[in-house]
């Protein structure tokens, strides 16, 4: 593989906040992902590009816990996650959007993004029920927090209705709401404009961009569209038959011959 090109300055200066090193996957003889390793820095925008069935998706799920690794490490925060149950991941700080929108269609935008905060909640059945001073207090600031997104996300104009009367792109937005109600260290964009038109993808490009300027949230984003992911990133990993190709700037990695033979099966 083309060897780790420098970082940007603020991943020098701290401790990754996420590292992958040297993970294995195999299913029955596939091998998903084949001695992948990396590390994304605080407020580091990093990219996983590759052809279909590369391992991208494999990779976030090893990321997230949903699947163990026969081989390697994964650490958050220096603390390793490595074959931790998903939703432990998520509670240490790891949010992730899906390929395919992944909302309860019939609750509110409003409500999906409170399912967000589920990690948050501190206060017991007992407090709920009798709605005691620690569950309102708890749910007031919940509630900000939503609020919050709601706003920033410009999704005012829906908020009361249910997800599934929105438009896709729409949906998709909530989708990333709800991640980051979590107020993840770490947030997993899987393919955000996936299926979107040129006016939604510009709109979530734009999120995706303030996301990192103004709640300095570092993200993963695995995506099909290459010239998104050539204006975000800081970085880009580009992985073929689950073994890592290169890595490095956009720039550097573009004109990889070995990226150009995996996408148009030629070297230029
Ligand atoms: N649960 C599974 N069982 C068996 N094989 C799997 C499983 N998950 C992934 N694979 C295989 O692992 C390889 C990598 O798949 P993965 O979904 O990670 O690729 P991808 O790069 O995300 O693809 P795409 O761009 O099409 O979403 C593929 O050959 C796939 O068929």
């Amino acid at each position: 593989m083309t060897q780790v090109q420098t970082p940007p300055a603020q991943a020098r200066t701290a401790p990754a906040v996420l590292s992958f090193d040297d993970v294995h996957l195999s299913f029955a003889g596939v091998k998903a992902v084949n001695g992948v390793s990396f590390t994304v820095g605080r407020n580091e925008l990093f990219a996983v590009i590759g052809p279909n069935g590369a391992g991208k998706t494999s990779i976030f799920n090893v990321i997230s816990g949903v699947y163990r690794p026969q081989r390697g490490r994964v650490t958050l925060d220096e603390r390793e996650i490595t074959g931790m149950r998903p939703d432990r991941v998520a509670t240490l700080g790891v949010a992730r959007t899906f390929q395919n929108v992944e909302l309860f269609q019939h609750l509110t935008v409003v409500e999906n993004l409170m399912l967000g905060r589920h990690h948050h909640i501190r206060y017991g059945t007992l407090a709920a029920i009798a709605w005691l001073g620690r569950a309102r207090r708890e749910e007031i600031a919940n509630r900000a927090v939503v609020e919050d997104i709601v706003d920033f996300l410009e999704l005012a104009q829906w908020r009361r209705l249910p997800v599934g009367l929105l438009p896709y792109g729409v949906q998709k937005r909530v989708e990333l709401g709800r991640a980051l109600a979590m107020e993840p260290k770490l947030l997993l964009l899987d393919e955000p404009v996936a299926g979107m038109n040129l006016e939604e993808t510009e709109d979530m490009a734009r999120y995706i961009l303030d996301i990192r300027e103004e709640m300095s949230i570092p993200m993963i984003l695995v995506e099909h569209d290459m010239g998104l992911v050539m204006d975000l990133a800081d970085r880009v990993l580009v992985v073929d038959f689950g073994t890592p190709i290169a890595l490095g700037t956009p720039k550097e990695v573009q004109h990889h011959p070995d990226v150009l033979r995996a996408y148009l099966g030629e070297a230029k």
